[in-house]
């Protein structure tokens, strides 16, 4: 996977710190994919602190992937990643996780041999939330400290997987699909605790979903990506009463 050389947002700039005001993201015209496969384009995208804001669209449009170029899994192809003010640096993604990004993948990516308690200890960071914070969202993880991960139901594993990126401490927490393959009760139990904890903490939520009406309940603002291409954004509210700008998004028409 080659980016072009004039690709800004694989410049690698060093780090630095963040301008006390910068947003927590801000993504301006950027163009990813996978070589030479362009899969966005030309997106703008905002989180502030304490923002929960939605990233709806169809299946292939290019969440994931937008998720995976802003955490520095993958180098833009175009346009530029600031994550707390400082550009993502695509050949060191863990800087973008040590300046406060934490990505919950589709998939959880918890250690199944693990037990509970092991999975949130690995996650945590000097000066993390404690296990006590953890425990306050997810009062669930308690009884299960010394259960393996693997043990879980699907819903207790999401739980872990929401805590661990908790005890990270982040500035800005990004979630992929968070009720893939979770009961309809399991995800109304965990939007309000995404928006509790940015509520509460004042950490920033990009959260992938595909609950489009779910997700609006809690977002503060919503972006809709189809082919690749942001095809409306806007407060949540808004978005809730002009239902047709969201079918025709998802049908992939020129909705605006
Ligand atoms: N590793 C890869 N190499 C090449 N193309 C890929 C790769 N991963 C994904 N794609 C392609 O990128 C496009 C966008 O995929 P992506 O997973 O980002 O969409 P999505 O909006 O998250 O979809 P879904 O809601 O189904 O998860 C799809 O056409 C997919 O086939």
């Amino acid at each position: 996977m080659t980016a072009p050389a004039t690709n800004p947002a694989s410049d690698c700039a060093p780090p630095g710190d963040a301008p006390e005001r910068a947003p927590l993201l801000d993504l301006r015209a950027v163009t990813a994919g996978y070589g030479d496969k362009v899969v966005v384009r030309d997106v703008d995208l905002a989180v502030g602190p304490g923002e929960v804001v939605a990233l709806l669209g169809p299946n292939g449009a290019g969440k994931t992937t937008m998720l995976a170029t802003i955490s520095g899994l993958l180098p833009a192809l175009g346009g530029s990643i600031a994550v707390l003010g400082n550009p993502v640096d695509c050949r060191r993604p863990w800087r973008a996780a040590a300046r406060g990004v934490a990505h919950v993948p589709y998939d959880r990516a918890i250690f199944f041999n693990l037990t509970v308690g092991e999975n949130l200890g690995l996650a945590r960071r000097p000066g993390g939330a404690d296990l006590d914070r953890v425990l306050r969202y997810f009062p669930e993880l308690g009884r299960l400290l010394r259960t393996r991960a693997g043990l879980l139901s699907g819903g207790e594993q999401q739980m872990l997987a929401l805590g661990r990126a908790l005890a990270s401490d982040p500035r800005l927490l990004m979630i992929d699909e968070m009720s893939l393959g979770l009961a309809p009760i399991v995800v109304q139990r965990l939007l309000p605790i995404v928006r509790a904890i940015a509520d509460e903490t004042g950490i920033g939520v990009l959260l992938v979903e595909q609950h489009v009406n779910k997700a609006l309940a809690v977002a503060d603002r919503a972006y809709i990506l189809s082919r690749g291409r942001v095809m409306v954004s806007g407060s949540a509210d808004e978005l809730r009463q002009r239902r047709e700008l969201i079918e025709s998004s998802y049908l992939g028409a020129a909705a605006l």
